[in-house]
């Protein structure tokens, strides 16, 4: 039998970072996943922070098939320095027309390894709070399936076509969904597979795994855990990784 690679042996969750995205709502042509943040391209910083997670074993970058060679060499300039070579296994991925989709070719590259969890984790959001992820991972551990979220801070309108207010949900029950998003990974599995071919467009992970009948809880996070999307966020999380000690 072949024998555990020692540095290994107490790892057992994947990470998906879907990085295939084209940035339309931050315009101006590059990705903004490559776009720089005090001298680093954003994704460098979202790899170096993601791999803080200390039971990560592998890191699956689904990509544009155009950028996969610079997505490659940033996620092993990101893996040298955290000194982590020997111990995380890093693969690039062809992404999909859709973030899902994204995923989707993300998990299939995860689905013979031998790891019990998995995170979802955009490539864009560089300012997630370490320790909520923690304890997203061991309630997934437990329940199945955990996410990092935030209780709305606004009062929230359901609005129709002609932009008429239709209702005030209660607010105390309405949650901003953000990423990492932690599963089992048997689960994540058999929620995708029971999508099948289903024309179901889902715009996060837990969504999937909601749809399949599986609950997901959430787990408190910050404000600051930004999705990267206009122009204003570039600057916003620039001053936030300086304040958190990420270059
Ligand atoms: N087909 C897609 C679309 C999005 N993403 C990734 O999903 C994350 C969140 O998506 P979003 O912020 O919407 O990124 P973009 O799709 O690039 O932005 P936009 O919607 O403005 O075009 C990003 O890391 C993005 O690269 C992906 O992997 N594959
Ligand atoms: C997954 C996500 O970041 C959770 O907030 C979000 O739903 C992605 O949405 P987008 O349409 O790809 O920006």
């Amino acid at each position: 039998m072949a024998k555990m690679n020692p540095e290994k042996s107490n790892k057992d969750a994947g990470v998906i970072i879907p990085s295939a995205g084209t940035g339309v709502r931050m315009g101006g042509g590059t990705p903004k996943q490559f776009l720089e943040i005090n001298g680093m391209p954003l994704l460098a910083h979202t790899i170096r922070r993601i791999l803080k997670i200390s039971c990560l074993r592998k890191v699956v970058i689904p990509s544009s098939p155009d950028l996969s060679e610079r997505t490659r060499d940033i996620a092993h300039e990101g893996l040298e320095s955290s000194g982590l070579s020997g111990s995380v296994d890093i693969a690039v991925v062809a992404g999909g027309d859709e973030r899902m989709d994204s995923v989707r070719n993300g998990l299939h590259a995860l689905k013979d390894d031998d790891i019990t969890m998995i995170l979802v984790h955009d490539a864009v959001r560089p300012c997630f709070p370490l320790d909520a992820v923690e304890q997203a991972i061991d309630e997934a551990r437990t329940s199945g399936a955990a996410i990092i979220a935030v209780p709305a801070r606004d009062t929230v309108k359901m609005v129709d076509g002609n932009n008429v207010i239709t209702s005030t949900p209660d607010r105390e029950r309405v949650w901003l969904a953000q990423t990492p998003q932690v599963f089992r990974k048997e689960l994540f599995v058999r929620a995708y597979d029971k999508l099948g071919d289903k024309a179901y467009l889902a715009t996060d992970d837990a969504s999937v795994v909601e749809q399949a009948g599986y609950p997901v809880r959430v787990v408190h996070g910050t404000h600051d855990n930004i999705k990267v999307t206009y122009r204003p966020d570039l600057q916003f999380a620039g001053i936030w990784l300086k304040a958190n000690g990420e270059a």
